[in-house]
């Protein structure tokens, strides 16, 4: 295993605090490039559990009077191997640690609680559209759906007050069985949005008996995700919802060992949080059959449908035995849905604008050359110190174009005495784990990412996002700087632009201003280059939310799409919503 400064404190007993911890740590500080060698003497061990975070996870049982309602009934009673649910054996670990003890004395009411950031009701003034026929009226509080109590106490449990706008737009579509692909800001709560109609539907549906004596598992739903460490977190999350429900959620990834995520499985499972490529594995191995998928979740839908992540999806969805469109439920969310996705399916559907980068972010952009750029890195983050939020344990997330560059910068960070650690696609997964857990904490208040990062990942306090190098894509570039200003609270992200990033100059000057930003007057001179108009990405430029390409006459409907899900089926589609009864099959599929 390699050490990295994160890696140092995190085995640290005493950890950085001030710089007399920072000159302790300086001799364990081991450069890049030295990394992956066998380790000179034992160090901590690795994380437990499948998602690396276990360590940090409070153990015991619930001090919650039970509230489960589906216990017992069939389906959740088994624990044995092809079922799904809570076995007798064994003892579901609370999610909720303390907090649950501190809650359970309290038990406040809705609206006596607070998850809200500091403009939580932003929200509310974000324009929502849906399209489709016949689709369930959005709902403002949680207590107007039907989700279950067990599931209505969790709720209560992560403090949320009030459903978010894709909560309260996209659950009743779900719950009515419905297909939909939502399109909402970063840190707008589409986690949850995905998750409780899953887990209300699995507590209450009818589900046929999951074959036994097997050790292949039959999920009933499947949620996919483009990185690890976001399955991580969403696992962490739906168990989070789905505690005492009866309901079970199991995560599998790859870097982590497969024996122990097997062992997870063969404890029965009945959500399964996957990254496509170890699901791929495991499926071949006949160690996984999607024959019961009652639901299909894909989270950043626009990634995953990808070209890079095309063929694995093609044998998830396609090859594998899941159940046809209408037989299922799918749901595709995501704060960007780039032009190509959006004139695909815009046959049969209309998707209405939403507002892309939330408004929360104070986003700011600076011509910095790229001689110049670790200076002035070094200037932001002492200003930032000399404020005194790094004091506060404030962090910063800074995004490079590459590993090599995400270590090159790591290192120089370290030597000039700023705490930092990375992650990328060279690191271990152990590696990645440590480096998340290391920053989340604040022990290294600065993390070095490439793109991994970009995406998903909920991190509190991240009041920073600093695009060293700018990627080359807009929707990549709202992701990543989407990684502050999360959940109502407000966040500042830079980035440094020089020649080198011109093809981004329009479109980033256009995000800006309609986020209602400041655009400095250089950069939309360079917008209005007519060689530099483009902002074009991967998918060749267009986020859903700045533009609407279904209602552009001359987009190339039904064109270059991903047709490979049996040929573009119909249904309305809403950006909170929309949507299409069930045994209609699927614009996506
Ligand atoms: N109804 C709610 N009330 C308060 N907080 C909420 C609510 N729903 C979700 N949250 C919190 O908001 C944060 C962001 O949620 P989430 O990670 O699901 O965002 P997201 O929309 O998936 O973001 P991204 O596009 O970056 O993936 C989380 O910390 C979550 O716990």
């Amino acid at each position: 295993m390699g050490t990295s400064w994160a890696d140092a404190v995190e085995n640290s007993p005493t950890g950085p605090p001030g710089n007399a911890g920072i000159a302790a740590l300086k001799s364990a500080y081991v450069p890049p490039h030295l990394r992956n060698r066998p380790p000179a003497s034992s160090v901590a061990a690795p994380p437990s559990g499948n998602d690396g975070f276990a360590n940090a996870r409070p153990t015991g049982g619930s001090q919650w009077p039970a509230s489960r309602p589906d216990y017992g009934r069939r389906g959740y009673g088994g624990g044995g191997r092809g079922s799904g649910g809570w076995g007798g054996r064994d003892r579901e670990v609370n999610p909720f640690g303390k907090d649950d003890a501190a809650a359970a004395d309290t038990e406040p009411a809705f609206n006596e609680q607070e998850n809200t950031g500091i403009n939580f009701d932003a929200y509310e003034d974000i324009a929502v559209e849906t399209s489709g026929q016949n689709i369930p009226p959005p709902v403002t509080t949680f207590a107007e759906i039907d989700l279950g109590d067990a599931l209505n106490l969790n709720i209560k449990r992560c403090k949320y007050v009030k459903p978010t706008p894709v909560q309260r737009y996209t659950i009743p579509i779900s719950l009515a069985g419905r297909d939909l692909m939502a399109c909402a800001q970063t840190g707008s709560g589409k986690t949850a949005a995905f998750c409780f109609p899953i887990i209300s539907g699995i507590m209450r549906g009818h589900i046929a008996n999951r074959p036994q004596g097997t050790r292949t598992v039959f999920p009933l739903a499947l949620i996919l995700s483009p990185t690890r460490e976001l399955s991580v977190q969403i696992h962490e999350e739906a168990r989070k919802f789905s505690y005492q429900t009866g309901v079970r959620v199991v995560v599998t990834y790859g870097g982590a060992p497969m024996h122990q995520q097997l062992r997870e499985l063969e404890r029965g499972v009945d959500i399964l949080v996957a990254t496509p490529g170890r699901l791929v594995d495991l499926l071949e191995r006949a160690k996984v059959s999607l024959k019961m998928i009652r639901y299909l979740a894909l989270d950043e839908a626009d990634r995953m449908l990808d070209m890079g992540f095309e063929p694995q999806i093609r044998k998830i969805v396609e090859e594998a035995d899941m159940p046809r469109p209408g037989e299922r439920q799918t749901m595709l969310f995501s704060a960007t849905f780039p032009k190509e996705i959006q004139s695909f399916h815009s046959n049969r559907s209309q998707v209405g604008r939403v507002g892309s980068s939330t408004g929360l972010i104070v986003q700011r952009v600076e011509f910095v050359r790229e001689a110049d750029k670790r200076s002035h890195l070094m200037d932001l983050l002492h200003a930032q110190r000399d404020s005194g939020i790094q004091g506060k344990q404030a962090l910063t997330l800074v995004f490079v174009e590459t590993k090599k560059g995400a270590d090159a910068l790591e290192h120089w960070l370290c030597l000039n005495e700023f705490p930092a650690t990375t992650i990328h696609g060279d690191r271990t997964q152990q590696e990645r784990e440590f480096a998340l857990r290391s920053f989340k904490s604040g022990r290294t208040p600065i993390l070095v990412a490439t793109d991994v990062a970009a995406r998903g990942l909920d991190i509190p306090h991240v009041s920073h996002v600093i695009n060293f190098d700018l990627p080359n894509d807009i929707d990549d570039y709202v992701h990543r700087i989407g990684r502050t200003g999360r959940a109502g609270k407000s966040g500042l992200a830079t980035a440094f632009f020089n020649e080198k990033n011109m093809s981004m100059a329009k479109g980033l000057g256009e995000l800006m201003k309609e986020a209602n930003q400041e655009v400095p007057e250089w950069l939309t001179r360079f917008a209005g280059r007519p060689s530099y108009g483009g902002a074009k990405g991967r998918h060749g430029g267009g986020r859903f939310g700045g533009r609407d390409f279904r209602r552009d006459s001359s987009s190339n409907r039904g064109g270059s799409g991903h047709d490979y899900y049996g040929g573009g089926g119909g249904g309305g589609y809403g950006n909170y919503g929309g949507g299409m009864g069930p045994g209609v099959s699927s614009a996506w599929d």
